[in-house]
């Protein structure tokens, strides 16, 4: 029996193309899986460069297969030597004498010689020698023929209005053109389909092209300093919207790409200080669009915002029974002191009542009803006039900032602390009800941060487990020196949650799950707590309206109440709003609709952040770069 053979990979003699089409095959459903590096592989393994490389390598291979070579250098010679051998033979055999005959016969001899004229002929073409006298300017052309196939050549042109030379401006990366690797930005075009088109406009050459049908023949002469493209990837997340139909400066709207703040782009090609090519992530299209650069962009938002009238600066106001807010501050001063006692005492009952749990004997820190207050009523202007525009990420003074934000795909290490869970929100849409949901089951996994108070504590409260209690002055400087994620005012008290109560929860091994109000989102996209933003969704409003119907609201009042169709209102345009302004920054968004499906959903995200790869801000992994 013949043993079984390993079959030889013959690199030479199989297809390279098929081989590589088959890895490129399974590549793509690793990047299907997101394994990790396979977008970096599929990308290199479909780069045009490596392609015409082994296209050239197999036809190399090819051509020595089949190249003719004599199989002797010199036929005649060698039959000469064995004759003078025969020759020399005392006792010559039947064979050898046979063969003496067969060789010495003229036939035989003129098709050896013919053998060895043809073998040793050099075959290969003659090329003229180059002249000498060249002159320095002749322009070398090229002829380019592509095959529409409905789609678009992906190249855009410019004329260059002193000489009226057409020029390509821009070749698409994986467009038709770029896939052909023949036609490149700065080649001149003297032809189109035989049509000379020096002197037109580039809207008649295009007109050329979308009458022109299957292949259509460039002529072109090509740049001859042709710039090399080094550039490194990059990652964004963009922080604004763009629109290429609404902008009457893209060159090629049609080449443009339309983007929603929060998409993530990848950034092929860099070239141009004005247009970038890129592509939107997971990669559904093979071929880039055309999108302004940052600052190109930036410069566009500043003009924009510019031309904007006058806006006092409109935070967004969380649902807090707005009209009960405006009763508080009508309220006679002397009638709050009064009842501050009242008050506490209220607080206390309902504090112990409804906002604060022992699970397994573990205190659930952070659901405090005044820590809830206070954030409702927030300090304009800060503790001492700390302002807004320093705190507000994408307001006013946001839209002067970055519109694109650099990323890189993270893996938390297992032996790194872990991602902070922020949860943002409406008011009264659920946070602090699926926050508390997911701490309770689980105490000893998730875990809210102790807040810091100006108040007294209480006879029943343990500094550290209800609140960390300081003095105002101590406030003030943690405040100042932006040692809060926020914080806020509730009835001449101060309350906020610090980076260190986050940082000492994340220490000791737990996932540290808080809320926050938009304004925060900044102190908590950071490198040192690496927050990922949970966004809870309010769900359609007649959706809202049956599931809440038992539920109950916390007012600015001590007491609770059914929601109003009001609340209702206020939630969906809160969240609305919200949307609006901070989509940009949302990690994941869950519908709060069905209470234990929402709950479901948040454990699987929250696990999800710490264990699987995500994109996040370059700076916190290299905090010294800049983008
Ligand atoms: N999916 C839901 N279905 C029914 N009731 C819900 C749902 N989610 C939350 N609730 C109820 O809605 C009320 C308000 O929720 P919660 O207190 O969590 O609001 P919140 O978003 O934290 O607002 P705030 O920050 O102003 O306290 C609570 O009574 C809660 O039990």
């Amino acid at each position: 029996m013949r043993p079984a053979m390993e079959p030889e990979l013959d690199v030479g003699e199989s297809d390279l193309m098929q081989i590589l089409s088959h890895v490129v095959e399974e590549v793509r459903d690793s990047v299907g899986q997101d394994i990790d590096g396979a977008e970096l592989l599929y990308g290199l393994l479909n780069a045009p460069w490596l392609q015409s490389l082994l296209k050239v390598y197999e036809c190399l291979q090819q051509y020595l297969k089949s190249s003719t070579m004599p199989h002797l250098p010199y036929a005649s010679g060698l039959s000469l030597e064995i004759l003078s051998d025969l020759q020399a033979l005392p006792y010559p055999s039947q064979e050898a004498r046979e063969l003496y005959t067969l060789l010495t016969e003229p036939n035989m001899q003129a098709l050896l010689s013919a053998h060895d004229v043809v073998g040793l002929k050099d075959y290969e073409p003659i090329l003229p020698p180059l002249p000498e006298d060249l002159p320095v300017d002749e322009e070398a052309m090229r002829i380019v023929c592509l095959v529409k196939n409905k789609q678009p050549l992906g190249a855009t042109i410019r004329r260059d209005e002193t000489t009226g030379e057409i020029y390509v401006a821009r070749v698409i990366h994986g467009g038709l053109a770029d896939r052909s690797g023949l036609l490149h930005a700065g080649d001149k075009l003297v032809e189109v389909n035989g049509q000379p088109v020096f002197g037109l406009e580039p809207e008649q050459i295009i007109q050329i092209l979308a009458n022109s049908h299957g292949t259509v023949m460039f002529k072109v002469v090509p740049i001859t300093d042709r710039p090399v493209n080094n550039q490194t990837m990059l990652y964004v997340r963009t922080l604004t919207d763009y629109s290429p139909q609404q902008d009457p400066a893209i060159p090629c709207a049609d080449a443009g790409m339309a983007f929603r703040k929060g998409d993530l782009l990848e950034i092929v090609d860099q070239t141009d200080a004005l247009w970038w090519q890129a592509k939107k992530l997971p990669c559904s299209s093979a071929c880039a669009g055309l999108i302004p650069s940052a600052s190109l962009l930036k410069r566009k938002q500043r003009e924009f915002w510019w031309s904007q009238p006058y806006q006092p600066h409109t935070c967004i106001k969380t649902l807090s029974t707005v009209d009960e807010e405006d009763d508080i501050l009508a309220i006679d001063v002397t009638f709050i002191e009064a009842d501050e006692e009242a008050f506490e005492s209220e607080e206390l009952r309902e504090e112990e009542n409804e906002f604060s749990a022992t699970v397994e004997g573990i205190y659930l820190a952070g659901f405090r009803r005044s820590l809830r207050l206070c954030r409702r009523r927030r300090i304009q202007g800060g503790v001492s006039g700390l302002s807004c525009s320093l705190r507000c990420p994408s307001s006013c003074y946001s839209a002067l900032a970055n519109p694109y934000e650099e990323v890189v795909r993270y893996q938390r290490p297992p032996e790194d602390t872990h991602r902070l869970i922020a949860l943002l929100g409406p008011s009264g849409v659920g946070v602090n009800e699926l926050r508390r949901r997911l701490i309770e089951i689980n105490p000893k996994t998730y875990q809210g941060a102790t807040p810091h108070t100006t108040r007294h504590p209480k006879s029943h409260e343990e500094p550290g487990r209800e609140y960390h209690y300081i003095s105002k002055e101590q406030f003030e400087n943690m405040a100042y020196s932006q040692r809060f994620v926020e914080y806020g005012e509730h009835r001449g008290h101060f309350y906020g949650t610090s980076v260190e109560a986050v940082k000492d929860v994340l220490a000791s091994g737990k996932i540290c799950i808080i809320d926050i109000e938009p304004y925060a989102i900044d102190s908590v996209r950071t490198h040192e707590l690496r927050a990922y933003i949970i966004y809870i969704k309010p769900p359609p409003i007649e959706q809202l309206k049956r599931t809440r119907v038992n539920s109950q609201l916390i007012t600015s009042y001590f007491t609770t109440r059914p929601f109003r169709d009001e609340d209702f209102q206020e939630i969906e345009e809160a969240g609305r709003r919200m949307e609006q302004q901070y989509s940009q920054f949302f990690d994941h968004v869950i519908v709060n609709d069905g209470l234990q499906a929402s709950c479901v959903q948040l454990l699987t995200v929250v696990r999800r952040a710490q264990d699987e790869p995500q994109w996040v801000p370059a700076s916190w992994i290299r905090p010294s770069d800049r983008f």
